[in-house]
């Protein structure tokens, strides 16, 4: 039962961070070394405190939990795990490319194999949009049947929200930064929380795109932009903002350019090749 609370405690406690205090100053461990944290415990009243020291940074963490849980055996190891997570940042993958370039499906097939967890920018949109007396619905609705972009704030704060209730650590953030407002956004807020892996480009003709897109709409997909009025836009709008992202990227060497032009399967073939290196 103890333990069953401490678990969930735990989680609550790596999604929010709101345990995890930076003390640079006040550990006097040894300040190098691997990235192991070392845990010490040091009793005060109900609540316990733990101190963290991992490479050149040291924590502590203040858990409420009561000292008799000390003494249950899946107790430290559930705190090693906590550990572990509370110091390493989320682990964030970029999915970039044209609208119907095949992101949601190459992003499904890393999901199945790698087990990142998937979060399409459009679609948290989406689910916003529809939520009953969501302030953002018209705005959001406005912006995608014009094919425009909708304001950071909006977008990141779902991201954010969504990354923090998964309870992971590895992510696919799929349509996202689409513009320099989206760029500036998530950097300001989230880019020292983030372990920033790269981006994976899909690149893909305007036509395949736009006729992958015609045949989505026409297979039921129920999008109201998947429409060729709506789909010229949404292209100008990637040629306009989101491609001097991916240049942005490029420039930096954290662009990763895939042909989706290809049949799926091969585009995952070539997405494997791509991972194997960003994960090392
Ligand atoms: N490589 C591919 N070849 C042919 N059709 C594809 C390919 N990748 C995706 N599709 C199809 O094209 C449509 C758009 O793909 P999707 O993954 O939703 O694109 P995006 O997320 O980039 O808008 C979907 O109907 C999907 O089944
Ligand atoms: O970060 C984002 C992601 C999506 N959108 C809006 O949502 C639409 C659909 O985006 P999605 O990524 O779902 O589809 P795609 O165009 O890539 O097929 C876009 O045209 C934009 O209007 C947005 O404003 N910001």
């Amino acid at each position: 039962m103890s333990s069953m609370y401490l678990r969930l405690f735990i989680r609550r406690a790596v999604n929010t961070r709101l345990y995890l205090d930076r003390v640079e100053d006040r550990c006097d461990m040894e300040r190098s070394g691997p990235p192991i944290p070392v845990v010490l415990f040091d009793r005060l009243g109900s609540s316990t405190s733990c101190g963290v020291h991992s490479g050149n940074c040291a924590y502590q963490i203040s858990l409420i939990i009561k000292f008799s849980m000390l003494c249950h055996p899946g107790l430290l190891i559930s705190l090693r795990k906590f550990v572990m997570s509370a110091v390493s940042k989320p682990e964030v993958i970029f999915v970039l490319g044209g609208p119907g370039a095949g992101k949601g499906t190459q992003c499904t097939n890393i999901v199945n194999k790698y087990g990142y967890v998937h979060l399409s920018a459009g679609e948290l949109l989406r689910e916003e949009q529809l939520k009953p007396g969501s302030k953002y619905g018209e705005l959001i609705q406005g912006h995608m049947v014009n094919g425009t972009i909708v304001p950071v704030q909006i977008t990141c704060s779902l991201l954010a929200q969504a990354m923090e209730k998964s309870g992971s650590n590895r992510f696919l953030i799929d349509g996202f930064p689409r513009n320099t407002n989206n760029l500036d956004g998530w950097n300001e807020a989230m880019s020292d929380k983030v372990n920033f892996l790269g981006v994976l480009f899909f690149d893909c003709s305007e036509q395949v795109c736009i006729n992958r897109c015609l045949l989505r709409g026409a297979s039921g997909s129920g999008r109201s932009d998947d429409n060729e009025e709506t789909l010229k836009k949404r292209f100008q709008t990637y040629q306009n903002s989101t491609i001097p992202i991916i240049k942005h990227y490029e420039a930096q060497g954290l662009a990763y350019k895939i042909d989706a032009n290809k049949a799926a399967d091969q585009v995952f073939e070539d997405v494997q090749k791509v991972l194997a290196r960003l994960q090392h």
